[in-house]
């Protein structure tokens, strides 16, 4: 539902009313507030691009600088990832922070007392297309910081993605939109440069139940299990073929674009397993993007899974696993995961 425009309503004023109806406290309500200042600085570095020097490769003297991922850092991943950490530095709400970009989760030492929330984040997500002016974005997720412990380790944010409290995106494309749930629904808010503030321009976001449209990177399909190639298979055979319909396809390759496109008009995105990325257990990870994009998409009306679980359920192993990833419209979601349960019970 689009609000009035006459009345524009500021993410400000939208937080404070979920605050008066109880359904989020200040200390979270300031939390999702300077994310998203972060987020407005890091869509000016964005946007400046190559007049900012913010293109290209990280590391120095052509020694690329390489994260825990094993992945050769941008240097607008490392740039996105000191404006999350500053804004964030002062503590107050928060007891630490964990970020792609981090080997480690960060505890906010100095804040006095400690913060109730963890925060997770993917900085910049689409590093590939960063060089290419297309889309990137930014993932968060908000838990809450275990009681009776000191200072939060890696291990305290091993929650399952049903613990969130809050979790969102922004992207940076041609309008820099921050999308957001904090469990009553999935709403949209667009950058006004003018006024430097976010403004609601979607509430309620609703992803249609059914689908014509599928976004995966088709490059693996030799790599995919038996039960995704049967799949996306009958997808491409078409209304000739078993699902009597035909599919348009997708990618950007920027997971926040490509879901930001399912949650306005409906389809389905996947990064299933497949033999290249089996043994590291798939290639986006649960906390702070898999997680994050399932509670936006579930509190839009869509479904997420693994192909095999539902995402939010996955009991956490480690900070930056890798899980396979289903999400989009309901209907379509199922379909694939009853092709992985057929193929899985022979
Ligand atoms: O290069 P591929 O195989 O198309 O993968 C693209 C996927 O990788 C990602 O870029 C991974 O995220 P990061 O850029 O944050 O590492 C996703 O945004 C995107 O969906
Ligand atoms: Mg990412
Ligand atoms: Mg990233």
């Amino acid at each position: 539902m689009s609000p009035n425009p006459a009345t524009p309503v500021s993410l400000t004023r939208h937080l404070l009313e979920e605050q008066r109806a109880g359904r989020i406290n200040a200390d979270l309500r300031l939390l999702i507030e300077v994310v998203a200042r972060a987020c407005k600085s890091i869509s000016i570095a964005v946007g400046k691009g190559a007049l900012g020097g913010v293109l290209g490769d990280a590391g120095t003297a052509g020694e690329a600088s390489i994260n825990i991922q094993g992945e050769a850092q941008k240097k607008l991943d490392v740039l996105s990832n000191e404006i999350l950490m500053e804004a964030n530095a002062w503590g107050g709400h928060l007891a630490g922070l964990a970020s792609e970009e981090m080997d480690h989760s960060v505890p906010i030492s100095d804040a006095q007392p400690r913060g109730n929330y963890l925060l997770l984040f993917d900085p910049l997500d689409g590093s590939s297309n960063i060089d290419v002016n297309i889309s990137v974005g930014t993932i968060f997720s908000v838990l809450r910081c275990p009681d009776g412990i000191g200072q939060p380790g890696d291990e305290h944010y091993l929650q399952p993605g049903t613990d969130q409290v809050a979790a969102g995106y922004c992207t940076y494309g041609p309008s820099t939109m921050l999308v957001l749930t904090i469990g009553h629904g999935t709403h949209a808010f667009t950058l006004d440069r003018e006024i430097g503030s976010f403004v609601l321009t979607q509430r309620g976001m609703a992803i249609p139940e059914d689908t014509k449209e599928f976004a995966v990177n088709m490059s693996n399909q030799r790599f995919w299990e038996a039960p995704m190639q049967a799949y996306v298979g009958d997808l491409l055979a078409g209304k000739e073929g078993p699902r009597g319909k035909d599919f348009n396809m997708r990618w950007v390759a920027s997971m926040v674009a490509d879901v930001h496109r399912i949650l306005t008009r409906g389809g389905i995105f996947s990064y299933p397993l497949d033999s290249k990325c089996a043994a590291k257990g798939g290639k986006l990870r649960l906390m702070y993007e898999a997680n994050p994009m399932a509670f936006l998409v579930e509190q839009a009306g869509g479904a997420a899974s693994t192909g095999r679980q539902r995402m939010l359920e996955v009991q956490p192993t480690g900070l930056h696993q890798r899980v396979p990833v289903f999400l989009g419209s309901r209907t379509e979601v199922e379909a694939a995961v009853k092709y992985h349960a057929e193929h899985d019970a022979g």
